[in-house]
């Protein structure tokens, strides 16, 4: 969450003419820190510099999805977020987030409780995290609109929206019309797709809906993937502009996805397992194939474990309570809390695999 400077010229048309549309977007994209006019061929030109945010900057490497703090009587608990800050970057080497999305349970929560748990995510993390993402899709367009305004004035580093899935679009073009007008509500902040068609059931390829988004969405900045799909995937990474990210979310794939050429990667089991991860991409990044490969057998023998026990949000949620020791409550329902036999069982499990990070 720092800044870079940047130079921007805009044509002064008239004397005393009001600021244009551009001159004002790019007003609020960032923090003036000068201006003056100049004159090239008898025209008068504005010239301003301006602090554009750091999260201009392309995301890369680990994003933890972050689970939701509850109290045991089911109520967001504010109090935890500063210690899981904390937990994240000294003990998993993990330093952005991803708030309020399937491992946060957004769809559980109103969109004023939303509201409330990403303005503490981003003042939390201020300082300590490179980058918040705030999820902000919802079943309809002006509680994601609203939520999208709101992640801007509360100086998130970009936002996520996931499709619709009550009613699903069944092609690329209702989708894209929907991100764009949920981008419209912020638009000077990064956006990002969220892929996830085995939970919304919306079957559209995610590389469809990536064609000439640059043109819909200006602010239009990657595609957080979570399909096995690795075509689809391929097909996001080769179309890709230079500044997106196409970030991975199936964790017990994710090798494969960096192959492919995935820019990095968003998943729940980043909160515990981050610093194996980062181990896992360093090894590929060095071409050590068979390091990388060892770390992801790793993630998969205990992925498989826990998935041959029942693994949903409610577990995974325990598992990382029992790893961490951060007090996160119960999940929310429907989502069932885990009986503590089962999640104990899989923390051993952890621990047998996986040395102290
Ligand atoms: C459905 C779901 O929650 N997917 C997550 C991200 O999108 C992943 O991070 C998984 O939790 C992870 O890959 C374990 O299966
Ligand atoms: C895993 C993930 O990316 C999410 O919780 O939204």
């Amino acid at each position: 969450m720092g800044y870079l400077k940047v130079h921007l010229v805009t044509q002064k048309v008239k004397q005393h003419a009001p600021p244009t549309l551009s001159y004002v977007a790019f007003c609020e994209l960032g923090k003036i820190t000068s201006t003056g006019s100049s004159q090239t061929h008898g025209q008068t030109f504005v010239v301003m510099s301006l602090m554009a945010p750091a999260a201009e900057r392309k995301l890369t490497g680990l994003v933890a999805a972050t689970f939701t703090p509850l109290t045991t009587q089911g109520e967001i608990n504010l109090k935890e977020i500063g210690r899981y800050i904390d937990y994240l970057t000294e003990k998993q080497g993990v330093n952005n987030i991803f708030v309020n999305g399937t491992t946060g349970e957004s769809m559980s929560f109103s969109v004023a409780e939303r509201k409330i748990l990403a303005e503490e995510w981003c003042q939390k993390a201020k300082g300590k995290m490179d980058q918040v993402i705030v999820h902000v899709g919802c079943m309809n367009l002006k509680d994601s609109q609203e939520l999208a305004g709101h992640a801007a004035q509360i100086g998130a580093d970009g936002i996520a929206v996931i499709a619709p899935s009550f009613f699903k679009p069944s092609t690329a073009e209702p989708l894209k019309m929907f991100l764009h007008e949920v981008a419209l509500a912020a638009p000077t902040l990064p956006f990002y797709y969220y892929h996830i068609p085995a939970v919304t059931g919306v079957n559209v390829l995610a590389s469809d809906v990536l064609e000439g988004i640059e043109e819909l969405i200006p602010s239009f900045s990657g595609v957080k993937f979570s399909g096995v799909d690795l075509m689809d995937l391929g097909q996001c990474v080769s179309y890709s502009q230079p500044r997106w990210s196409v970030l991975y979310g199936v964790d017990e794939q994710l090798l494969a996805a960096l192959a492919l050429g995935a820019h990095g990667a968003v998943g729940s089991t980043y909160n515990y397992m981050g610093c194996h991860v980062n181990e896992l991409i360093s090894a590929f990044d060095k071409g050590d194939i068979v390091q990388a490969r060892r770390i992801q057998f790793k993630m998969q023998e205990l992925l498989s474990y826990a998935q041959k026990r029942g693994f949903d949000v409610g577990v995974n949620k325990q598992l990382m309570i029992e790893l961490s020791g951060l007090n996160l409550g119960p999940p929310r329902l429907p989502v069932m809390p885990c009986p503590h036999e089962q999640c104990l069982c899989i923390a051993q499990k952890y621990h047998s695999i996986f040395p102290e990070c």
